[in-house]
């Protein structure tokens, strides 16, 4: 068949499919405004239906495959969407969904004449596949048809062609999903078991963040009956990063899955009993100025995300417990006595896993609900007497010890047991900050670990747990989250290339997995960037050199473009350059984002005043800022983690910017640029790239 031929017959299905949705659409009514509950659910279910409809309308499918399935089925082809459709009034599927097994196919499918398999319900079926391909389709029309395998045909391997048309365009303000596009190591991912504890190591633009959300998607359609969106999580470092995956889901068809920083969730799980220090000091303390390497290895960041303060803080919990049953009797009145052992075997036995504040309340309760029906059985009605009993028993269950999450949490770095277990700047530095009724980012996690132990979850557990950028957790974090699981079902993803906040986070991906058992883990590494072209990958990889901490280089796509420039720039001329390298860009007009990425949030500032002063609509990304608008932007390296720009410009990778200390921030900034990375250096590059005058 002609590839004239092939469009013209796939344009006409796609017309007569666009009319079957549209006939479908316009046969659901005007949705149920009553109070009769059953009607409300089914108009549920019909606006969930007209909602997929007006998705299916928007792109019906973006790719197919020919299946013949062994032994003795017929070639059928298959058209892959965002949502499964049915013809209307038929069971037969005008389009099936991307997540249906079937469609694994289409991601799983490397070419080749040997049969091709999936996994279904019924178990493996196996078959042949003739052909494989993509579509883009815009307003009703194929755009573009591209054959990435016809069986018998180019030595039968899966060609990238649509692949690289994809990666080689622009970007907006936002990720955007990858359904037609999904890699096979991808999407190995995506399908994981749901019960374990995923861990991946991806290289920078390999798609952590955005395989992630097709997880979500897929594991809320495959699991429909087990998994729920709103007992699902996803953990990211900040809101900007939150408001530039926001379209993703939606797009994907997925709504009310929570998403927010763990600093937020655990103020919440708090119920805000405490003010969290503005992360921006921490940025400012370990970006704005130098740090030394012993500076990062012994930060407080690091002691208390520990696994070994983790420890201090379960002892200072179980000697809270121990004290929590008296060793004496109570004595109300003479000759009535409640023994220690007794109070001991209700406390054991009838409170069993509630949490250590509700059994001590428990506890207390139920010695009051003794000595009151103790003085009732005795026929005690004298009230002087009463009065008295009452005031022992007040003064008896003042003794039963009893805390708030932060003055448990407050009582480690006090008296002479702190002096044993923490450092003292530590201690002092803590101790002073919590008498102001302030902790720091670094406090979190203990704090809300404490909280959990003393008063629980307050909501129920979470189905799934997405934390992105996880090589700046801390093991004690990842412990946190994981009590608030039922069973182990995470996506954890980091780079940890890029772990630039050393002084919290981990070196190695063993610290956190071994917070598992062996069999709850499953660990993916994703060495292929589709972000950026090859000259830019190439270029970034030289700046970690050998200091690649176990992790192999990123590979990239067989997508080529401008060589990576580097310019000397005379220090009175800098800001004139800068403005002059956007111009030209922006006079080509062929990019929609640009990003001027700068050392520290003080030179950004001088370079976006400097812009503003020459005209430019440019915006200056700041730590606190919940959302990136996109267009012409200055950002500081540090918060440029996650985003990504058609253009970079790194404003200076002098010497005096980039020491041997910052190559992972160094390797951030570059590798946020998809088409153009320049870098402009004041006196000597950086020796992280060979250090030329
Ligand atoms: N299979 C794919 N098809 C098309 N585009 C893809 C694919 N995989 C990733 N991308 C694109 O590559 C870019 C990087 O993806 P993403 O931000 O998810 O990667 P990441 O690994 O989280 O990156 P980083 O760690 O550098 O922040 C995005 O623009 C994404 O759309």
């Amino acid at each position: 068949m002609t590839v004239q031929s092939a469009y013209q017959e796939e344009q006409e299905r796609l017309t007569e499919s666009l009319r079957d949705i549209n006939a479908q659409l316009q046969a659901i009514g005007p949705r149920y405004k009553g109070d009769d509950f059953t009607e409300q659910m089914l108009d549920l279910q019909q606006e969930e239906r007209r909602l997929r409809l007006e998705v299916s309308r928007r792109e019906p499918y973006f790719g197919r495959i020919d299946f013949q399935e062994l032994p003795q089925g017929e070639q059928k082809p298959l058209y892959i969407g965002k949502a499964g459709v049915a013809k209307q009034g038929s069971s037969e599927l005008l389009v099936i969904d991307w997540r249906a097994p079937a469609a694994s196919l289409f991601y799983s499918f490397t070419g080749g004449d040997a049969p091709a398999a999936y996994d279904s319900p019924d178990g493996e079926i196996s078959g042949y596949v003739h052909l494989k391909r993509n579509f883009m389709i815009r307003q009703g029309e194929i755009v573009r048809l591209v054959d990435s395998y016809v069986r018998g045909q180019e030595e039968g391997s899966v060609t990238d062609e649509f692949l690289l048309y994809r990666l080689g365009e622009n970007k907006d303000n936002k990720l955007r999903d990858i359904v037609s596009t999904i890699q096979g190591e991808q999407d190995r991912i995506i399908r994981a078991d749901r019960n374990k504890a995923l861990f991946i190591q991806g290289v920078a633009g390999s798609g952590k963040t955005t395989v992630a959300l097709h997880r979500l998607a897929f594991l809320l359609y495959q699991y429909a009956d087990r998994m729920r969106a709103e007992r699902m999580i996803i953990f990211a470092p900040n809101r900007m990063f939150l408001d530039y995956i926001s379209g993703v889901l939606p797009e994907l068809g997925v709504g009310d899955i929570q998403q927010t920083t763990f600093s937020d969730w655990a103020v919440e799980l708090l119920e805000k009993a405490i003010a969290v220090s503005d992360p921006s000091d921490t940025m400012a303390y370990w970006f704005e100025q130098r740090r030394t390497a012993d500076e990062i290895e012994h930060a407080s960041g690091r002691f208390k995300g520990s696994l070994a303060f983790k420890a201090i803080v379960d002892d200072r919990i179980a000697d809270f417990e121990k004290r929590i049953v008296p060793v004496t009797s109570f004595v109300p009145i003479d000759g009535l006595e409640l023994k220690p052992e007794q109070m001991r075997e209700w406390y054991d036995t009838d409170y069993g896993e509630e949490t250590l504040m509700k059994k001590r309340d428990r506890l207390v309760s139920r010695i009051r609900r003794w000595f009151e029906s103790e003085l009732k059985m005795k026929g005690v009605a004298d009230k002087k007497i009463r009065a008295k009993a009452l005031a022992k028993f007040n003064s008896f269950s003042k003794k039963i010890p009893s805390y708030t999450t932060i003055q448990l949490y407050a009582s480690l770095f006090q008296g002479k047991q702190a002096a044993a277990s923490v450092p003292k700047r530590i201690a002092v530095a803590t101790a002073d900050r919590l008498k102001q009724g302030v902790a720091s980012a670094e406090d979190l996690a203990p704090l809300a670990y404490i909280q959990l132990q003393l008063f629980g979850l307050p909501k129920q557990a979470f189905d799934h747990i997405v934390i992105d950028e996880a090589q700046d957790y801390s093991p004690f974090q990842l412990e946190v989250l994981r009590l608030c699981q039922r069973t182990a079902s995470m996506t954890v993803l980091g780079d940890l290339q890029q772990g630039i906040h050393a002084y919290a986070g981990v070196q190695s991906w063993a610290e956190l997995t071994s917070l598992f058992d062996e069999e709850q883990i499953g660990f993916y590494e994703l060495n292929r960037s589709y972000r950026s072209t090859m000259e830019i990958i190439e270029f970034a990889n030289k700046i970690l050199g050998e200091m690649t901490g176990g992790v192999k280089p990123a590979v990239p796509v067989f997508r080529s473009g401008d060589p990576v420039v580097t310019e000397a720039v005379p220090g009175e001329q800098w800001l004139d350059r800068i403005e002059a390298s956007i111009r030209d860009w922006q006079a080509k007009g062929e990019y929609e984002t640009i990003s001027v990425i700068g050392r520290t949030a003080l030179e950004c500032e001088q370079i976006y005043h400097h812009l503003q002063g020459k005209g430019f609509d440019a915006s200056l990304v700041q730590s606190k800022q919940p959302a990136y608008g996109g267009g012409l932007s200055v950002v500081p390296v540090y918060l440029s983690k996650g985003l990504e720009f058609d253009a970079v410009l790194i404003a200076d990778a002098g010497e005096n910017a980039y020491e041997r200390l910052d190559a992972k921030l160094l390797y951030v900034g570059c590798t946020r640029a998809l088409h153009k990375l320049k870098l402009l250096h004041r006196g000597k590059l950086t020796s992280l790239l060979g250090g030329e005058a």
